[in-house]
C-alpha cells in the first residue's frame, strides 16, 4: 500500500516537559516505525533547560524505549533527526535563532520549509508563542506552517475567544490544528463508521428507536502531580467540556453530505447548538457532581483529592461529573444522553452504551425474566470493539429467551499495534487533515454550555468529598437516571 510520507519539521514547543516523554516521542516513533514519516524529517525541541543535542537524544531514546516492548531493537538513525535549542518564549532572541536553526534543518534534511509548531506547554504561554512566531518571521516560509495547540484551549468562553483572537492573529482557522485526543482514539473514530457504514443501525438511530445513550469515561488515578492544574479546572472543565461533548456531538450528529472537516464540523456544531440550555436554576436537576474521599483503589489505600499534593484542604473543584443532556431536535427529542466521567473511580474505562427501546408488546416477555433491553456497547478504552446483546431462545427450554452477546474487538490479540491517539493526530496534521482536531465553533459552544454549569456550582459551595474511591462516584449519579426509570449499565 502507498502510504503518504509527508515532509516536514516539527517543532516541540515544551519538549523537556511530561507530555512530550509519555506521548509526544513515543507516537514519534511509531509513525516512523509504521512508515508513516519521510526520510526527510527533523524533530526540534525547545524548552528552556541547557541541554545539548546529544542530551536531548538521549532523553528521547529513554522515552521511545520504555514505551516498546524490552527486546524491541530501535533503529538509532531516528534519534539522529533530533534536535534541541534552549528557549525561553518571551524573549524574541530565542525566535531568531530557531529561524535560523529551522532554516539550516529545511537545508539538510530536505523538509521543504514545512512546520509544525507544536505547543506542549502550558496554555498562558500559547498566544504570546503564536504572536511571536509570526511577528519573527518564522511562519513566512515558502512550504506551510501549522500550529498545533494542547488542552486546555482556555478556562471558559471569554477567556478561550481572547485565547483565539490572540492566536488568529497569526495563524488562520485552518492552520489551526486544537487538539483533543480522544478524537484520535481509533474507536472514536469508528462511531461514524459504525453508525454510516450499517444498514442495520442508521434507520434506529432516533428517538423511536433509541431510549437513552450513556458515556462513561471513568478513570482509577487520582489527580497526581497535576493538581495545581486541575484544582482550577475540575472534571467539567478537564472533561466534559471537550471530550464528552465531542464524543456526544460524534454520536448524535446528522449523517454529513460529505465526509469532509467543514462537512463533519457543520454536523456537530449544529448538535452542540441544539443542547438544552442549562441555566442557573435547573443545573441541580440536569447534573451532579462529586470528589472523591479516601478509599482503596486498585487493592491500595489511597488518600482522598482534599489531601493531595497543591489541593487545598477545603477545595471545592468537582472530581466527577454525572449529566443528563437532552438534545432538542428532530432525531433527539426526548432521548437523554447521560454522561459520566471521574477520577479515583472503581475502573479504568471509556464506554458508550446504546439502550435500545423495548418492544411494544413481547411474546417471550412474560416467560423469560431474563429479557433484556437491545444494547450496542461501543468499548473505546481499554477494551477497543463493540457488543451487541441482544435476546436469543434459551436452548431446549423452549420459547424462553436468555441474552446473548455478539462481540468484536479490534487489534485484540495485538494490542501494541493499536494507533496512539497522538501518533494518529500527528499524522492527520502532517497531512494537513483537521478533520479530528476541533475547529473554534465547537469549543466555543461547548464552553457556553459548560459555563453556566460551572458559574452555578462556583457559587455553591458542594458537600464533599462524596464518593469513596475505588467507587463509581456519588449516589446521586445512579438517583439522576433512577429519576428516568434508567440505570448506568456496568461497563
Ligand atoms: N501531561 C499530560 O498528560 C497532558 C498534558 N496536556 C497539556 O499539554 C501541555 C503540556 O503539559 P505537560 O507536558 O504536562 O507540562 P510540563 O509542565 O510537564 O512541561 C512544560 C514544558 O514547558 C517548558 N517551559 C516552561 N516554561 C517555559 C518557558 N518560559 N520557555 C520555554 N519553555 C518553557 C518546560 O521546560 P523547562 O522547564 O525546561 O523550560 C517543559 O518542557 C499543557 O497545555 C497541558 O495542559 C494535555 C493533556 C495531557
Ligand atoms: O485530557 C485528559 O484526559 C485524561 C484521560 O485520558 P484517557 O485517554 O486516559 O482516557 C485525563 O486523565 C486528564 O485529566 C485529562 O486532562
Amino acid at each position: 500500500m502507498n502510504v503518504d510520507k509527508p515532509k516536514s519539521i516539527l517543532v516541540i514547543f515544551g519538549a523537556t516537559g511530561d507530555l512530550a516523554n509519555r506521548k509526544l516521542f513515543p507516537s514519534i516513533y511509531r509513525l516512523y516505525k509504521n512508515g508513516k514519516l519521510s526520510e526527510d524529517f527533523a524533530v526540534v525541541g525547545v524548552a528552556r533547560r541547557p541541554l545539548t543535542n546529544e542530551d536531548f537524544r538521549s532523553n528521547v531514546e529513554h522515552s521511545v524505549t520504555s514505551s516498546r516492548p524490552e527486546n524491541e531493537q530501535i533503529n538509532a538513525d531516528f534519534f539522529s533527526h533530533f534536535y534541541y535549542q534552549p528557549f525561553d518564549v518571551t524573549d524574541l532572541a530565542s525566535y531568531q535563532k530557531l529561524k535560523s536553526l529551522l532554516h539550516s534543518l529545511d537545508e539538510k534534511h530536505h523538509t521543504g520549509e514545512n512546520r509544525i509548531f507544536y505547543l506542549a506547554m502550558a496554555p498562558n504561554f500559547f498566544g504570546t508563542i503564536a504572536e511571536n512566531l509570526k511577528n519573527e518571521g518564522l511562519t513566512d516560509t515558502n512550504g506551510w506552517s501549522r500550529l498545533v495547540i494542547e488542552k486546555p484551549f482556555g478556562h471558559d468562553y471569554p477567556s478561550a475567544k481572547k485565547l483565539n483572537e490572540q492566536i488568529r492573529q497569526a495563524f488562520n482557522e485552518d492552520q489551526i490544528y486544537r487538539i483533543d485526543h480522544y478524537l484520535g482514539k481509533e474507536m472514536v473514530q469508528n462511531i461514524e463508521v459504525i453508525r454510516f457504514a450499517n444498514a442495520m443501525f442508521e434507520p434506529l438511530w432516533n428517538n423511536q428507536y433509541i431510549a437513552n445513550i450513556q458515556i462513561t469515561s471513568s478513570e482509577t488515578l487520582g489527580v497526581g502531580e497535576r493538581g495545581r492544574y486541575y484544582d482550577k479546572s475540575g472534571a467539567l472543565r478537564d472533561m466534559v467540556q471537550n471530550h464528552m461533548l465531542q464524543m456526544l456531538a460524534l454520536l448524535a450528529m446528522e449523517p454529513p453530505i460529505k465526509l469532509t472537516p467543514d462537512e463533519i464540523r457543520s454536523e456537530k456544531v449544529k448538535v452542540l447548538r441544539a443542547l438544552r440550555d442549562m441555566t442557573a436554576e435547573n443545573v441541580d436537576h440536569y447534573f451532579v457532581r462529586g470528589q472523591y474521599g479516601h478509599g482503596i483503589s486498585n487493592g491500595e489505600k489511597v488518600d482522598g483529592y482534599r489531601d493531595e499534593t497543591a489541593i487545598e484542604s477545603d477545595s471545592n473543584t468537582e472530581t466527577f461529573v454525572a449529566g443528563k443532556l437532552m438534545i432538542d431536535n428532530f432525531r433527539w427529542a426526548g432521548v437523554p444522553f447521560y454522561i459520566r466521567t471521574g477520577k479515583r473511580m472503581e475502573i479504568k474505562a471509556t464506554e458508550i452504551v446504546i439502550q435500545f427501546k423495548d418492544l411494544p408488546m413481547n411474546l417471550y416477555f412474560n416467560k423469560g425474566k431474563d429479557i433484556q433491553p437491545n444494547l450496542l456497547v461501543i468499548h473505546i478504552h481499554p477494551d477497543e470493539g463493540v457488543t451487541l446483546h441482544l435476546n436469543a431462545e434459551k436452548r431446549g427450554v423452549g420459547t424462553t429467551s436468555t441474552p446473548v452477546k455478539l462481540n468484536y474487538y479490534s487489534h485484540n490479540e495485538d494490542k501494541i499495534n493499536t494507533p496512539e491517539a497522538y501518533e494518529v493526530l500527528l499524522y492527520d496534521c502532517m497531512l494537513g487533515d483537521s478533520t479530528n482536531f476541533t475547529h473554534w465553533d465547537e469549543v466555543a459552544l461547548s464552553w457556553k454550555f459548560v459555563d453556566v454549569i460551572s458559574q452555578a456550582w462556583q457559587n455553591k459551595k458542594a458537600n464533599f468529598p462524596n464518593y469513596e474511591s475505588g467507587s463509581m462516584g456519588p449516589k446521586e449519579s445512579n438517583q439522576l437516571l433512577d429519576k428516568d426509570g434508567f440505570h448506568w449499565w456496568s461497563i
